[in-house]
């Protein structure tokens, strides 16, 4: 690494310390290039998904659903949150660690901003430094949205996911704006927690990317848990009370009022590009605010590519994990690997029992002209796995959608125990061209969930045949 006082010259700069970036800039690093990872704040390092997304979230699923219903709803919750905080920063250390460990790598603390397309400005709090580079690397993520409903943005009942986590309150009443993944996740969460959750969704149904019997399904999960549910709601106002807020809202054409201790936003997430100076470097925004980028990940400027939540692309860790493959592979491989190679990308909805899917659905297969069978089975029907019941989690269901000429999987959704794990299997399943009947055949351990394939896969419901 070239340096001058505050001035750095290297091979490979990352800006903002998420997944893809980081990948990209260790195995970099470990071939002894130069590399700079900048992260604007020192509770960051790793990026979203180990300080503020999928682990604690996950681990709060985890530690919610021990919580039986002797246990103090606030002291189980505190204790918790502590324990995710633990969690998260051994995380977090290790991600900075790791990083700065690598002879060639060093982490710069502070806001980084473009100032022309091969230099970055980065703010540290001993003053800033200049970092110039070969390739730059723009990892920066996504923030949330706040909907713009009057009073909301200036509520100091108003939280974001990060806030709600790092709250050692938990909500009385928690009212959550958005019904997607982190919505759902949550309202699942505090619920166990004891809170009294309302979920208020604009559009007419959460899960509506679901086929409507999984929608049914996993709807009732949620209100048998004592969640409320307010679909094709329309937040007007949000007012601030001494103790509490109050939030005004029509469904059905009908006003209502719900009163609430806190109000989390979960409308979605937009990506990190602000005032990271993109204009001085020529890098080109799409209409959404992502950076646009083409199939191999390069920006407008060739040599700066853009990596996860940033690109626009789905907003999901591991798909910032693949675009690193990609990168590399432009960096020092053959540059073939592209967006456009990814199949049978798999997704979780961590609600308890999960939802995953992969691939169509019986919609989305109709849709496309596929003549189709259906197998499916409610969890608690499923005889070959008895593991549900071992596990005191027979709630869900599972639902192939198989081409009838091919016997290809076409996708498959499963709410169920494990469904986090199975999916992976079921994905690779149709990467690899393994039939349907193959999947439904095969030797699984038991007891396990895996073993549930042997039924379901056989019990077809409905065929374009009959
Ligand atoms: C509550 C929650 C739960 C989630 N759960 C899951 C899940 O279970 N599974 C899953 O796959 N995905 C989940 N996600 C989504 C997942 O976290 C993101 O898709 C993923 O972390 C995005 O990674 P990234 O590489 O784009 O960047 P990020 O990990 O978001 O990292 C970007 C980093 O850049 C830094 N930064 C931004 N601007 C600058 C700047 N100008 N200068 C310096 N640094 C900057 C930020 O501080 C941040 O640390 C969840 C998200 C949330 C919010
Ligand atoms: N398990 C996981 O993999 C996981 C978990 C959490 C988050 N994430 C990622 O984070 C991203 C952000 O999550 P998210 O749930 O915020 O976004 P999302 O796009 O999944 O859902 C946002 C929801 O808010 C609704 N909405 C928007 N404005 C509203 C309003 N004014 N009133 C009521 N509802 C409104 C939308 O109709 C939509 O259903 C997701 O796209 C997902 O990829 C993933």
């Amino acid at each position: 690494m070239q340096s001058m006082q505050n001035s750095l010259r290297v091979d490979l700069l990352v800006v903002g310390f998420g997944k893809g970036g980081k990948a990209v800039a260790g195995a970099m690093a470990r071939l002894g290039k130069q590399v700079v990872v900048v992260e604007q704040s020192d509770q960051m390092y790793g990026g979203t998904c180990p300080n503020v997304g999928c682990v604690p979230t996950k681990a709060l699923v985890h530690e919610a659903g021990n919580r039986r219903t002797s246990d103090v709803p606030q002291e189980w919750y505190e204790r918790a949150v502590g324990e995710v905080h633990q969690i998260t920063s051994l995380f977090r250390q290790g991600n900075f660690d790791g990083m700065n460990s690598l002879e060639t790598a060093t982490v710069l603390t502070g806001h980084a901003e473009f100032t022309d397309e091969r230099t970055v400005r980065v703010d540290t709090l001993d003053g800033p430094v200049t970092v110039t580079a070969e390739n730059i690397l723009i990892n920066t993520g996504s923030t949330p949205v706040i909907p713009d409903i009057p009073g909301l943005r200036d509520s100091k009942y108003l939280v974001t996911s990060t806030e709600l986590i790092h709250r050692t309150e938990l909500p009385k009443r928690l009212a959550i704006v958005g019904g997607g993944y982190l919505g759902v996740e949550f309202a699942a969460i505090y619920r166990r927690f004891g809170s009294e959750v309302t979920l208020f969704e604009s559009g007419s149904a959460i899960f509506d990317r679901e086929d409507d019997d999984i929608a049914v399904v996993a709807e009732k999960i949620l209100v048998d848990e004592g969640i409320e549910i307010v679909t094709g709601a329309n937040v007007t106002e949000v007012r601030d009370g001494d103790t509490g807020v109050t939030i005004t809202y029509t469904n059905d054409g009908r006003e209502q009022v719900l009163s609430a201790d806190v109000v989390l936003a979960a409308a979605g997430r937009r990506p990190a590009t602000e005032g990271l100076g993109l204009a001085a470097a020529g890098v080109r925004t799409t209409s959404g605010g992502a950076v646009e980028v083409d199939e191999y990940l390069r920006t407008s400027c060739p040599h700066i590519f853009a990596l996860g939540d940033v690109n626009g692309g789905p907003q999901f860790t591991y798909i910032s994990l693949d675009d690193s493959r990609i990168v590399l592979d432009q960096l020092i491989g053959d540059g073939k690997r592209a967006t456009t190679d990814r199949v049978a990308v798999p997704r979780t909805l961590f609600m308890t029992p999960p939802l995953a899917n992969v691939g169509l659905n019986e919609t989305e297969a109709r849709a496309a002209g596929y003549r189709i069978k259906v197998a499916s089975q409610p969890v608690a029907e499923i005889i070959s796995m008895p593991r549900a019941y071992v596990v005191h989690e027979t709630r869900g269901v599972m639902k192939f959608v198989i081409d009838l000429a091919t016997d290809e999987i076409l996708g498959a959704t499963l709410l169920s125990v494990d469904a986090q794990e199975l999916i992976n299997l079921v994905a690779l399943a149709m990467r690899s061209g393994v039939k349907a009947s193959e999947l439904r055949d095969a030797v699984y351990t038991h007891p396990s969930s895996s073993e549930a394939f042997n039924d379901v896969i056989g019990a077809v419901v409905r065929s374009d045949d009959f």
